[in-house]
């Protein structure tokens, strides 16, 4: 055996924790200053003519805010405290014979949304990873519980038969089909340069063009009026199928070696709250246990493909290792995305997660589960390996009363049998119904949780409480690709989902500040309380930010030191010190000035409405006004919005909901400033009110495409100017009252 040598090592990033814990170091001195200077003021003798003026309010409000983003601040330096990253070397695993069994588990949910030959690209994608094909099965959950979909499946299974061979045959390092003929560039694949691959590959081309063209044509047939089956993706029952080979292709293609391939659509009935994702990945970890029960599960998004065959041997690298045999939970891969544009103005890419957080939190205990792209361990779902002790009538209270189940639990089920499939859909039917989860404790404590919208930060998060830890793997070559949102709307929605599911995590007994210290490494425990917290405290200060301090800069209020005053240099480095770290950061994993821009502006469109209202929906779910709910993103590409945002630019197709307020702040600044500007210029008081003049300021720059899109544009994309106009009696409405309270 190759003992000696490890699997992978691991590299801590010396220069960036230095620079890190000195840039902490050094803001955290001027953050002391700024607390002391705020206070000081507070408690200084006040006149007693002065006490009472409003003065006081706008103060107290600012100095929050303060206090909320350093908070903030000083918890996300969890993050930077230990960045690290790893190297792996699957070439040492042991024969394939030795290797583990894996699961893949896809979800869809929306034929519309999500279109079908996209998820079939992702099925046929799994199919060809790297791994011996008798050890992987790959399962759908259909959500939708649509025939296109089903339908898709099969031939999907048909077209595999001809392409994994292909994949296999000359070693494709791109192994979903579009992905692979729609490539600019071709990847240097063995042989590639021969005629007979030549040949091959566009035989094979000729092949998926026809998968796709019998997609799209029973996608025709099947949109036609439906007729009353009854059937909708809201309420249907479950349907389980094994695909297996119907296509006349059998003499080629007979010996080919494929996946098992299963097609799994839940029950779902209205007067039953069916959980998502995680309901829906539940009922595959269930279905799955009587199928193949394989001890590791791949998760993807229905839009995930695996770019790269080779993730699973990586993943393996990890799991195999004897020193994680026990602890290890999870191999998170990140989530990278194939539409984003060089500019990328929406941030999609979530750079900042992907690139410098899950590296921090892979130093510690480990990066947050992601919801697609992770190797994870089956038993670490279910409660770990300590199953074995319990009692029968205990197991049942948790997993349900299915025996089959359990036996499965205790590994002693010999699943899979092919021939019994009449006995083996009756149980997986009832596995997969949606009673069978009632008072049990699928999605309390096994499973992936329900308490969350956000499921997979939750789960994750109770996984590292149990003991559990995680790792990061980022190669170079991104191993999944999914698509990201590329238009405003898109991504403000999906901004609210995931602000809400962790506010309603920090407002849970579950809140990371208390729940997880005792449970987990310190430091780990504050990652996370910095993921729970930051859209509540973006959300707060950023909108304090956007008025008080222009409110007070047109009556007149000076809020912060004078140039002349030592304190100024305080402000000025703390501003100029946040910016630059982040700068650095940007630069150091590959962006431009560019790319910290669109954060910078994104960071504040976001904060003022995605953090808004997912903190107000988090909030009403808990005090019970309104459900849960989880809008999927829309995966396909509406040409023009594609197009504007090739153009880089701003897509304000949205709803009035999240325009409204960021154009009414935009009016409010630009005001302010001009307001402000000339009083400066008249008065004299520079000296006083610089700051306050540079906020608006910075605000507007910043912020130039909703001025661009007020002003200049004509396209579709522009903000209407009925918006402008409805801001504008918001602006002005808000400056009233503001004046009035600021100047009686
Ligand atoms: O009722 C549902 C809703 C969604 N999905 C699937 O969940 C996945 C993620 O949904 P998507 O619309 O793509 O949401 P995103 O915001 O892009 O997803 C991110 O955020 C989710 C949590 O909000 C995580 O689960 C995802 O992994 C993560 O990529 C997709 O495959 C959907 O088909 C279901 O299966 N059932
Ligand atoms: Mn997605």
């Amino acid at each position: 055996m190759e003992d000696s040598l490890p699997l992978h090592v691991c590299h801590v990033q010396t220069l960036s924790i230095f620079i890190n814990r000195s840039h902490a170091l050094l803001h955290s001195i001027g953050l002391a200053f700024l607390v002391y200077y705020r206070t000081s003021f507070l408690f200084q003798d006040q006149d007693p003519n002065t006490k009472a003026t409003p003065l006081f309010l706008p103060w107290l409000l600012v100095f929050a805010s303060e206090l909320l983003l350093s908070f903030t601040w000083l918890v996300d330096q969890a993050f930077r405290w230990r960045p690290v990253t790893r190297t792996v070397f699957p070439e040492r695993l042991p024969e394939d014979d030795k290797l583990p069994a894996i699961d893949v588990f896809i979800c869809t949910t929306d034929p519309d949304k999500e279109p079908t030959v996209e998820v079939m690209n992702t099925v046929l994608s799994a199919m060809a990873l790297d791994y011996p094909p008798e050890k992987l099965h790959v399962y759908l959950s259909d959500d939708g519980g649509s025939p296109i979909t089903l339908h898709g499946m099969k031939e999907a299974w048909s077209f595999a038969r001809w392409w994994l061979p292909f994949c296999r045959k000359y070693r494709l390092k791109t192994r979903s089909p579009e992905a692979y003929y729609s490539a600019v560039s071709k990847d240097d694949d063995e042989g590639s340069g021969s005629s007979e691959f030549m040949i091959e590959r566009q035989k094979i081309k000729e092949r998926y063009e026809m998968f796709k063209e019998s997609i799209r044509e029973v996608r025709g047939r099947l949109l036609d009026p439906v007729h009353g089956s009854g059937i909708t993706a809201r309420d249907h029952p479950s349907l389980i199928e094994v695909i297996q080979d119907k296509s006349n292709d059998r003499v080629q293609v007979d010996q080919v070696k494929t996946p098992l391939l299963i097609y799994v659509s839940r029950e779902k009935r209205p007067s039953h709250s069916h959980h998502f994702k995680a309901g829906a990945l539940n009922v595959l970890q269930r279905v799955s246990c009587m199928i193949s029960n394989s001890p590791y599960i791949l998760v993807l998004d229905c839009d995930m493909y695996c770019n790269d065959p080779t993730s699973a041997r990586r993943a393996m690298c990890f799991h195999l290792d004897s020193k994680f045999l026990h602890s290890l939970a999870f191999v998170q891969f990140p989530q990278r995305f194939h539409n984003i544009s060089k500019n990328d103005i929406y941030d999609s890419q979530l750079r900042c997660v992907f690139s410098v957080l899950w590296q921090g939190a892979d130093g510690l205990q480990g990066p947050f589960l992601s919801g697609t792209g992770f190797y994870i361990k089956r038993v670490s779902l279910c409660g770990g390996s300590s199953i074995q002790d319990i009692d029968l009538g205990e197991l049942k209270h948790s997993f349900g009363s299915s025996n089959e189940l359990i036996k499965s639990l205790h590994g002693s089920y010999k699943p899979y049998v092919i021939n019994d499939q009449y006995g083996l859909l009756e149980e997986t039917h009832l596995l997969a119904s949606c009673t069978y989860e009632n008072d049990t404790k699928w999605g309390k404590e096994v499973g992936f949780l329900y308490n969350s919208v956000l499921e997979d930060y939750f789960t994750g998060f109770t996984l590292h409480c149990k003991g559990w830890i995680s790792v990061y793997c980022d190669p170079l070559r991104p191993q999944f690709l999914g698509s990201g949102t590329t238009n405003l709307n898109d991504f403000l929605i999906q901004g609210m989902r995931w602000s809400s599911g962790l506010v309603e995590v920090s407002f849970s007994k579950f809140c990371p500040l208390i729940y997880g210290p005792t449970r987990m490494s310190i430091f780990e425990s504050l990652c996370y309380a910095q993921l729970a917290f930051h859209p509540i405290s973006y959300f707060l200060s950023l909108w304090c930010f956007a008025t008080i301090p222009q409110l007070c800069l047109l009556n007149d209020i000076p809020l912060y030191p004078k140039v002349s005053e030592t304190y100024f240099v305080i402000f000025l480095f703390i501003f100029s010190s946040a910016i630059s770290k982040h700068l650095q950061e940007v630069l150091s994993t590959g962006g431009s000035f560019q790319t910290w821009r669109n954060e910078q502006r994104i960071w504040m469109m976001k904060s003022i409405t995605s953090h808004l209202y997912g903190s107000l929906d988090a909030i009403m779910k808990r005090i019970g006004t309104r459900e849960a709910n989880f809008l999927p993103t829309n995966k396909v590409e509406d040409a023009e919005q594609v197009k504007l945002y090739k153009m880089g630019k701003f897509d304000f197709q949205t709803s009035n909901m999240f325009l409204v307020p960021m154009v009414s702040l935009i009016i409010l600044n630009l005001v302010s400033f001009i307001g402000g500007l000339v009083r400066v210029i008249f008065v004299g008081n520079w000296d006083q009110m610089l700051v306050q003049v540079f906020i608006s300021f910075y605000v507007l720059v910043m912020n130039f495409p909703i001025i661009e899109a007020m002003i200049v544009r004509k396209d579709k994309g522009r903000v209407r100017p009925s918006v402008t106009i409805l801001s504008a009696m918001f602006s002005t409405i808000f400056l009233l009252l503001g004046c009035i309270i600021l100047c009686c």
